[in-house]
């Protein structure tokens, strides 16, 4: 049984050394380390990373491989992809990766080859995603499918919609539309516009429970059902879910029904069917590239000795700042107005797998784990909360992600150069303006008035990772993905948590149903706290106010 991370030689080796770290500034190790720019540096398939700008030194580094090595980084990413039940608490594997293994590579895991299930399931979604962007399905009046409707929450959302925005540039079937929040604004928003008979929605849950989803759905059947009539459901829904009853009880005929399995995780399954409205935007033969361009970084993850191993050392890197420096968040920062939904997707995948105090064995953790997920596309985070990146008191890690080539490009203001150019210059500033600031003297020396040096000094040391690849393309997008799959995966397994599990949203959900008895008036007495009662009556009294 794993102990607890700090118990370790390799944690308290860490902590004794960053007393020793801390008082180095980023400005001083780039001086005393000139090779640290292109040594502290890793490739993986076509991503170039640059973790120069990090907190730590050659010695860091050999101790955080070290904990790595402790830890059982490498055995435990072994056992994931082998299909050993680690996800304890739910008794399932862990084998998102399957999903992007070629069709001849056998895993079997209960007996079964899981390979040949994937396939089968990917064959059925490229001959639905043929048959509907060549117009051979047709909805119930017998009109090609313009419009598809993704209806799902969490991984049944996020996954899909981040990438068919991200893939806007290859997008050449139907619109894709998607639909989470049990809000009605949503739904009624995306419907507005649309013709029934040349709609197609796909409900995207694993569980087929899901209570915004399933509300969603059945909204969306009405206004299916109120213009074509009830026959018209099997022309105009499909399913996706490891829960193939309840989509059958939902009255969506088992053909239309897209499988996947308990050993999927919701925040990892993209690849998974659940990424079917994403094929239908993109066509099959692009989906499948970008399942390979995942594919390419699992198997970087599984052959890379650990010093040169991107998601081993970008996960130690996490843990560093989280447990050592005591930072609460990261921002991600894509420098791709296509991405600006990454921060999003990315907060499930991390947040959803590391936000737990409790080891595997159900011990309370005693170190910082989990991060805060948040960011913006770049520019538009310079004109907003990069004031505090640059001069607040907070630790940020920040996470820069670039692109070599543009999906658009427009000519720059100046004439010179294009627009793109312009965006990957401010990415590139940012991460130096960050890392080095401006010290006093220098502002000193610019004659600013002395009380001004203070406000204009940059401290630095803002530490960052940027993350380039040559173009935003369906294997780069799956690239990026799989990268911080398994840089979580590394947290996870170096804190001893169970990073596939989320106990910690059920309680919620459960509430949830209570409270809307209260607020429809069914439920008599209190809801249990003072709070909660004041806010029903609040609500209900504005409901009838003029
Ligand atoms: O796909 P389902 O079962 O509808 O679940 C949706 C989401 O709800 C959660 O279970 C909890 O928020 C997520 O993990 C999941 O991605």
């Amino acid at each position: 049984m794993p102990t607890s991370p700090q118990h370790g030689p390799s944690w308290k080796a860490l902590a004794d050394h960053q007393d020793d770290a801390r008082s180095r500034s980023l400005t001083d190790l780039f001086a005393a380390d000139p090779a640290r720019g292109s040594d502290l540096t890793v490739a993986a398939a076509s991503l170039y990373i640059d973790y120069s700008k990090h907190l730590i030194t050659r010695e860091t580094l050999s101790l955080l491989l070290a904990l790595a090595r402790e830890r059982g980084v490498e055995a435990r990413r072994d056992a994931m992809f082998a299909g050993a039940r680690i996800n304890t608490t739910e008794d399932r594997p862990v084998l998102h990766a399957a999903l992007r293994l070629p069709a001849d590579h056998e895993l079997v895991v209960d007996g079964r080859n899981v390979t040949t299930d994937v396939h089968e399931v990917l064959g059925r979604m490229a001959d639905i995603t043929d048959r509907v962007r060549s117009g051979e399905w047709t909805g119930a009046t017998g009109r090609p499918i313009r419009t598809v409707i993704n209806i799902g929450i969490g991984g049944s959302d996020l996954g899909p919609a981040m990438a068919t925005r991200a893939l806007r540039h290859h997008c050449d079937g139907p619109q894709v539309r998607f639909v989470s929040n049990v809000d009605p604004a949503d739904l009624t928003s995306v419907l507005a516009d649309l013709d029934p008979a040349s709609t197609l929605v796909v409900v995207v849950s694993k569980t087929f429970t899901t209570l915004e989803t399933m509300t969603n759905a059945a909204a969306a059947r009405a206004w299916i059902t109120g213009a074509l009539g009830a026959d018209a459901v099997p022309r105009h829904f499909v399913a996706v879910s490891a829960n193939t009853e309840r989509a059958a009880e939902f009255g969506i005929p088992a053909d239309n029904v897209f499988g996947f399995w308990d050993w999927v995780g919701g925040r990892y399954s993209v690849g998974s069917a659940v990424g079917l409205s994403l094929m239908f935007a993109i066509g099959s033969e692009r989906f499948g590239e970008f399942l390979a361009g995942m594919r390419s970084i699992d198997e970087h993850f599984l052959a890379a000795p650990a010093h040169a191993n991107a998601p081993i050392l970008l996960g130690l890197l996490g843990v560093w700042y989280s447990s050592f420096y005591g930072a609460d968040s990261r921002a991600v920062l894509p420098y791709s107005h296509d991405l600006a939904r990454l921060p999003a997707y990315l907060q499930q995948l991390s947040m959803e797998s590391n936000g737990k105090s409790v080891h595997t064995d159900g011990r309370p953790v005693a170190v910082g784990t989990g991060e805060i997920i948040w960011g913006e596309p770049g520019t538009n985070g310079q004109h907003a909360f990069h004031q505090l990146l640059h001069q607040g008191t907070r630790l940020t890690p920040v996470d820069f992600i670039g692109f070599a080539q543009p999906t658009d490009d427009l000519p720059s203001l100046g004439g010179q150069g294009t627009m793109h150019d312009v965006l990957l210059a401010n990415m590139l500033a940012q991460s130096k303006v960050m890392a080095f600031g401006r010290s006093a003297a220098d502002v000193a020396r610019d004659g600013t008035p002395a009380d001004l040096i203070g406000h204009k000094t940059m401290p630095g040391d803002q530490p960052s990772t940027t993350i380039v690849a040559p173009r935003l393309t369906p294997s780069t997008l799956g690239q990026i993905i799989a990268l911080y799959e398994h840089q979580v995966f590394v947290q996870g397994v170096i804190w001893d948590i169970n990073s596939f599990d989320q106990w910690g949203v059920e309680l919620g959900k459960s509430s949830a149903l209570e409270f809307g008895d209260a607020l429809a008036g069914a439920a008599s007495g209190t809801t249990g706290d003072s709070s909660s009662d004041g806010l029903v009556a609040a609500l209900r009294r504005a409901r009838t106010a003029a």
